[in-house]
């Protein structure tokens, strides 16, 4: 059907026929600079309260891959740094290249990263559910971490085993105890600034914080998740799931502010 995808006819040039927010101005993902980042004293840390969370599953939806989370209590959440309210732990998904190209959303002074981990946390305190949430101004935030290649990541292949479970669009398998915590760099220092969902709908209802240190995984582990497809089991049309991301948009009249 109609449906976007990240092709040439249905790709993020696209994206804008049917979702016009595409052209708006806190879209997203951009290009950080660090030099231009304003540094904000009252940028306090962020806190990753992920000791009690509870995965359910791991599922292709035809887009990335995602893991799902409990949300149905204030169990896990994101708090402190830019957030008014703790944020509740909903999902994390990526977003990777071919083999040897970038695959990150974001990039840092025009250079991207082979990949991009995206932790969506939503504003449960003030939105009812996790869809009003995701069309409201501050209804979400996500946390932002850069895959570098180099040696195995420790932990990666815990979730890099399952996917053999999800390869074609539509399944999904149980995916109990897994904490995100494993996927965090050392540092927690990070920009932030007001952005959107880097997928339609494209929603302008994303807290951006995007952490300056990457994690390592390397080109074994990433290559695992080629192994994907875009497409359904049933559909004759076999696609690689890769490149997978949306190009920096336009600032507009952001700015990005940096923790210190
Ligand atoms: C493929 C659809 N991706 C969407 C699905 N959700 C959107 C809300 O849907 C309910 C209307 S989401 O809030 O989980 C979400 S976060 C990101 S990203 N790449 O910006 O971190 C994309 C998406
Ligand atoms: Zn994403």
């Amino acid at each position: 059907g109609h449906h976007w995808g990240y092709g040439k006819e249905d790709g993020p040039s696209a994206w804008h026929r049917q979702y016009p927010v595409a052209k708006g101005n806190r879209q997203s993902p951009i290009d950080i600079i660090p030099n231009e980042a304003r540094r904000d004293s009252t940028l306090g840390p962020i806190f990753l309260k992920y000791d009690q969370c509870r995965s359910l599953n791991i599922a292709n939806n035809g887009h990335s891959v995602v893991v799902e989370f409990d949300d149905s209590d204030d169990r896990s959440v994101v708090l402190g740094g830019p957030l008014d309210n703790p944020y509740r732990l909903k999902q994390f998904h990526f977003h990777w290249g071919g083999k040897g190209c970038e695959g990150s959303e974001h990039t840092v002074a025009g250079v991207g990263y082979a990949s991009e981990l995206h932790v969506v946390h939503w504003n449960a305190v003030k939105y009812k559910t996790y869809n009003d949430a995701a069309a409201a101004p501050d209804g979400l935030a996500v946390l932002g971490i850069f895959l570098e290649l180099g040696d195995d990541h420790r932990w990666l292949h815990m979730m890099t085993d399952a996917l053999y479970m999800v390869k074609f669009k539509g399944s999904a398998t149980d995916f109990k105890g897994f904490n995100p915590k494993c996927l965090l760099p050392n540092s927690l220092h990070y920009w932030t600034y007001l952005g959107s969902l880097t997928t339609p709908p494209l929603h302008e209802s994303v807290t951006w914080i995007v952490l300056k240190e990457p994690i390592v995984v390397s080109e074994k582990q990433l290559g695992m998740f080629r192994m994907l497809q875009f497409n359904g089991e049933e559909e004759d049309q076999r696609m690689r799931m890769e490149n997978n991301f949306r190009p920096p948009q336009n600032l507009k009249e952001r700015i990005v502010r940096s923790s210190n």
